[in-house]
């Protein structure tokens, strides 16, 4: 799903049938530069690639923050909803150094992932003078052919830009069990595909493993994939330690589906690790036909009690962290939760009434989770 970096007031989602479109929401005065790309030169489009969580957003704020001349547009693809989550989960401390702020309203997801990149590249050109380079963030489920594909599907678009690469993000911590992960048919599953096409492979995230597993993803990788570059990284600057439980077993495939809501109010941040907690360690959450939710990814905006600021928490599988963020709340009755939770058997009300509950719980209450069904 083609995602925004929204405006914050909100726009409500299109019609299912619309196709993405592209709004800049803050252009910078930049005459100066306006003029410097030659008219007729290609510009370069470099496809970011990876499983749900695997640190594609974590590269493009490295990329952009790092000192270069390029004037880069950035195509965000990130899932959920609310535009304004969006926004402020993709932002880096602070938003300047992205050459321009571009909204990819919410399209059909029908539309594939071909046909919604399309339309944003087509309006992105409709820009073209203004940036060098472009940078498309897939969503994690994304097949990275068809996105590649739009290139030379499309001759009109081919004229104006070129497929300069596909950069494949890999999960270290679990990067072999997305790789393993058994799909119906005998399909192949997406982590595989990602790393097949890819041209430069990342394994993210060493600080989370072993180097005996980092090895064995690498050669899992190689095997995959014989000719890209494989570069290993990890996100240097992360303050707070994730985490650490132990891992799970791969999956067995089911569809994947993403769940977002909005809950005003403050939660105790004890209350709120207990939500979380019983998502992502403890795993008792069922929904209606008694199946256990599994949440893969995790992403809000929260209100917590007592704090000004507003706290951003990032789950992937089992690790999750809560982080202030430089902005505060500006009162209190502005103050909501949004969140995003992308996973398997997702119910959307049990959720939301589970999180409401945590919102307005009194000192000594605890969320009740059916604790003797503890899923597998
Ligand atoms: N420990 C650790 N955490 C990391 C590293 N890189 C990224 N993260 C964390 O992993 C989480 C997901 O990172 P993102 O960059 O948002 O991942 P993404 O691939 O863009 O995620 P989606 O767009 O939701 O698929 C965040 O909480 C990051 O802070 C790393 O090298 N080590
Ligand atoms: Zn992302």
């Amino acid at each position: 799903m083609f995602h925004a970096i929204g405006s914050a007031d909100g726009e409500e989602e299109k019609a299912e049938e619309d196709c993405p479109e592209l709004v800049p929401i803050k252009t910078k005065q930049r005459e100066e530069k306006e003029e410097t790309s030659r008219p007729g030169a290609k510009i370069p489009v470099t496809v970011i690639t990876g499983y749900l969580g695997a640190g594609k957003t974590t590269l493009l704020n490295y990329i952009l923050t790092e000192q270069h001349s390029k004037r880069i547009a950035v195509i965000l693809n990130e899932f959920g909803e609310g535009s304004a989550l969006e926004k402020s989960l993709a932002v880096s401390q602070d938003g300047e150094l992205y050459e321009e702020w571009l909204e990819l309203r919410n399209g059909c997801l029908c539309c594939s992932v071909k046909d919604s990149g399309l339309k944003a590249i087509e309006n992105l050109m409709q820009k073209k003078g203004k940036f060098d380079y472009i940078l498309l963030e897939t969503t994690g489920l994304a097949d990275p052919g068809a996105v590649a594909s739009m290139f030379w599907v499309d001759a009109e678009l081919g004229v104006d830009i070129y497929l300069d690469g596909i950069i494949t993000v890999v999960d270290a911590k679990y990067g072999l069990n997305h790789l393993a992960e058994e799909k119906p048919d005998g399909l192949i599953n997406e982590a595989s595909r990602q790393v097949a096409l890819a041209d430069i492979i990342i394994l993210n995230k060493t600080d989370l493993v072993s180097e005996e597993d980092l090895s064995k993803l690498r050669t899992t990788v190689r095997s995959t994939n014989g000719l890209g570059k494989i570069l290993e990284t990890q996100k240097s600057s992360l303050q707070r330690k994730l985490q650490n439980v132990p891992t799970t077993q791969p999956h067995l495939d089911q569809s994947i589906i993403t769940v977002t809501f909005e809950v005003p109010g403050n939660a105790k941040e004890e209350s709120l690790n207990v939500y979380i907690q019983n998502l992502l360690w403890e795993k008792n959450v069922r929904n209606r036909d008694d199946d256990c939710m599994e949440v893969i990814r995790l992403k809000g905006l929260v209100s917590i009690k007592d704090k000004p600021q507003q706290v951003i928490v990032q789950g992937v599988h089992e690790l999750y962290d809560l982080e202030e963020t430089p902005v505060s709340w500006e009162d209190d009755s502005e103050r909501t939760n949004r969140l995003v939770l992308i996973g398997r058997n997702l119910d959307k009300d049990i959720l939301k009434q589970l999180f409401i509950a945590t919102v307005t719980e009194t000192e000594n209450q605890t969320t009740h989770f059916k604790e003797d069904q503890v899923c597998p």
